[in-house]
């Protein structure tokens, strides 16, 4: 087969670019790059080859080999594991197949400062391309187990790529770097000093669980190693293996640092930044296992997108099993990474069998339970942290109301909201319950599109008025579990925008109702007219108690869907029937008494009709909906106000 030339798809050609001019400073962090791909490839083929056993590879000993060449000034990684076919190589390396990556691309060439691109690529990670930070160019020979030619594949990482096959490859990875010449000034250092190759391996790779080897030609400079290698004859020497290869979940706590965590981290989730949080959990007993999880710092682009994969990897007996097991994590705690190592599972241990299989159930209940212990520690011992999780996954945590009933108020505890309280600061459902006003039974809230929509809806009258606390949900998930979830201590969640509104104390509450009883012979013709003219658009037509300010607003019947979560429905493919809501005026406001007064006197006007029309047009208006004929109001609107002229 001829030489092929292929161009990279642009974001793939646009990330290269950008890490050919390097902006990231780490330039160390390539060869981690290099060996965690190495390493999840030896991963592949052992479990291929316990899958298929007519696949014919070698999988006694599987490894990884670095080697550097100083005269030539090259460095190579090279694996047995599974390798790629021609096609993979294409698709794999060619092109960038993950989500938002466009997205990334924009973000990084807007970011002003090298620290935000930092931190951008950190939350993104770069994988195979992070090697032109170092090299000018590089040459990927791969061969597929149980394929008999191999692929080369060779780019500068300017616009195109070459691919050829490799007859003689064999099989597995090997990737070499040209590196660039070393300038220590802008960290790039000498990469084939085998020095720095074990520095680098043991500070990011050292608990890749196969043996990561260095071979060094004997006219290296071997640094640290010099006196060791004094005498002996030219010629090449025996490998070393330069990382332990020690399970950290298995060593005991104070053995280990943050920073050999962090790598670990980094390895299973391809992030390049900290994890916020360390969850560990040993379990003794019968079914005994090691669990080491990580709350990340950032919330992954792809969290909320179909297909996103659970980042918790099953090990039995310290061999990797599978990478995003699902059945360990529930769904709203998708974002955790991290290891659970069994001790009493089978090796060949299957899918299916995990769905059914009691001790993961098992399993799957106290991981859970510990992650949301670990949120209310944070939460209690560090505030910041605390409110630096709820940003990033306070989201996708409220979808477990839904789901893990089991959990709820363990949930509900660990979950904050904003509320007319405080502008800035969150408030959790036990703060709100210890600042209820004498009288207040239940624990009040609004969900709307954004907290400015929500405050000036005029729902909020009332309680402002009274100076009651309402809570401002604005995530799509909170339209949802607030019908699910009962309550809170005791206290019932009662939105705004449904229902009658009953507030302030036993006296108040008595004076409001004959209050109330006396306007209702006032205005029952009014709404008996109203409710019959306007029909077909609201079920009801009655007098407000809770506007203050506003001439009419509408609400939702108490158990009934809301237009959002109507809209929701629909937005998932559902069919659902369109439900009437409840229009509410406010007999204090002139516009309502004028009303009432001119429909005692001239109840056959027309006119008093369309006013009565616009008045529900504003009422949806007000809470930020939208009118069923919007040329129309405009119309009406119009006429009147030529009439002032
Ligand atoms: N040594 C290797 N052996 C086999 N396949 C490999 C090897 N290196 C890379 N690949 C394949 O190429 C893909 C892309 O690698 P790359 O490092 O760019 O991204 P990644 O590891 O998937 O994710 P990330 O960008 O987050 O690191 C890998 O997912 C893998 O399928």
């Amino acid at each position: 087969m001829p030489t092929e030339t292929f161009e990279f798809q642009v974001e793939a050609r646009q990330l290269l670019q950008l890490m050919i001019h390097s902006i990231y400073s780490n330039k160390d962090v390539f060869l981690r790059e290099l060996v965690s791909n190495a390493s999840d490839a030896l991963d592949k083929l052992r479990i291929e080859a316990l899958r298929d056993d007519t696949l014919g590879a070698d999988v006694s000993d599987l490894h990884i080999e670095i080697e550097a060449d100083k005269e030539a000034r090259t460095l190579t990684v090279r694996d047995n594991g599974i390798g790629m076919s021609h096609d993979e190589v294409v698709q794999l390396i060619g092109t960038i197949a993950n989500s938002g990556t466009a997205k990334f691309v924009r973000e990084l060439k807007e970011a002003k400062d090298s620290a935000t691109a930092e931190d951008l690529i950190g939350q993104f990670g770069v994988g195979f391309y992070a090697s032109f930070m170092v090299a000018d160019e590089v040459t990927l020979v791969t061969r597929r187990a149980g394929e008999s030619k191999g692929t080369r594949w060779t780019s500068s990482g300017e616009g195109t790529y070459t691919i050829d096959t490799a007859p003689d490859a064999p099989q597995g990875t090997s990737v070499t770097l040209r590196l660039k010449p070393a300038d220590a000034e802008d960290k790039l250092y000498d990469y084939t000093s085998p020095w720095k190759i074990k520095e680098i391996v043991k500070r990011y790779s050292d608990f890749i669980t196969w043996p990561i080897r260095m071979v060094t030609a004997a006219d290296s400079d071997t640094g640290a190693d010099e006196e060791a290698s004094e005498g002996q004859e030219a010629g090449p020497r025996e490998p070393e293996t330069l990382n332990s290869m020690k399970a950290l979940w298995a060593r005991p706590r104070d053995e280990v640092s943050d920073e050999e965590y962090h790598e670990l981290y980094k390895h299973i989730s391809h992030d390049w930044s900290d994890p916020l949080e360390i969850v560990r959990l040993q379990a003794e007993g019968t079914f005994e296992y090691q669990a080491l999880l990580f709350i990340p710092f950032h919330a992954p682009h792809d969290l909320f997108m179909q297909g996103y994969k659970r980042g918790v990897q099953l090990y039995v007996k310290r061999v990797f099993i599978m990478d995003d097991c699902e059945e360990l994590m529930p769904p709203y705690l998708r974002f955790v990474k991290g290891v659970v190592d069994a001790q009493d599972l089978s090796l060949n241990v299957s899918r299916e069998i995990l769905q059914q299989d009691r001790q993961i159930q098992l399993m799957h209940r106290r991981l859970a339970k510990k992650v949301l212990s670990t949120v209310k520690d944070m939460m209690t011992g560090s505030p910041e942290r605390y409110a630096t999780f709820w940003r990033e996954f306070g989201r996708v945590l409220k979808e477990g109301l839904l789901s893990d009933f089991e959990n709820r108020d363990a949930i509900l505890a660990v979950s904050s909201f904003a509320s007319t309280h405080d502008k800035e600061e969150l408030t959790t459902l036990q703060a709100y319950v210890e600042r209820m006003k004498e009288g207040q039974e239940h624990i009040y809230y609004l969900t709307g599109e954004s907290r400015q929509a929500i405050e000036n809806s005029p729902h909020m009258e009332a309680f402002r008025a009274k100076g009651i606390e309402v809570l401002l949900l604005t995530d799509p998930v909170d339209e949802v579990w607030v019908d699910a979830v009962p309550g809170f201590e005791g206290k019932q969640l009662r939105s705004i925008a449904k229902g009658e509104v009953d507030l302030g104390t036993e006296e108040e509450k008595k004076e409001a109702a004959d209050e109330r009883e006396k306007r209702q012979e006032e205005y029952a013709a009014l709404l008996t007219w109203m409710s019959e003219l306007l029909g077909e658009h609201v079920k009801e037509v009655r007098l407000s108690s809770r506007l203050t300010v506003s001439p009419a607003c509408v609400v939702s019947d108490t158990h009934d869907v809301t237009p959002a979560l109507e809209q929701m429905y629909r937005a998932m493919g559902q069919e659902v029937p369109h439900v009437k809501r409840i229009l509410e005026l406010n007999p204090g406001h002139p516009l309502v008494s004028g009303l009432n007064k001119a429909h005692a006197e001239r109840s056959d006007d027309p006119a008093l009709a369309e006013t009565a029309e616009l008045l529900h047009g504003m009422a949806l208006l007000a809470e930020g909906g939208e009118l069923t004929d919007p040329s129309r109001f405009i119309k009406l609107v119009a006429q009147r106000l030529e009439n002032t002229l």
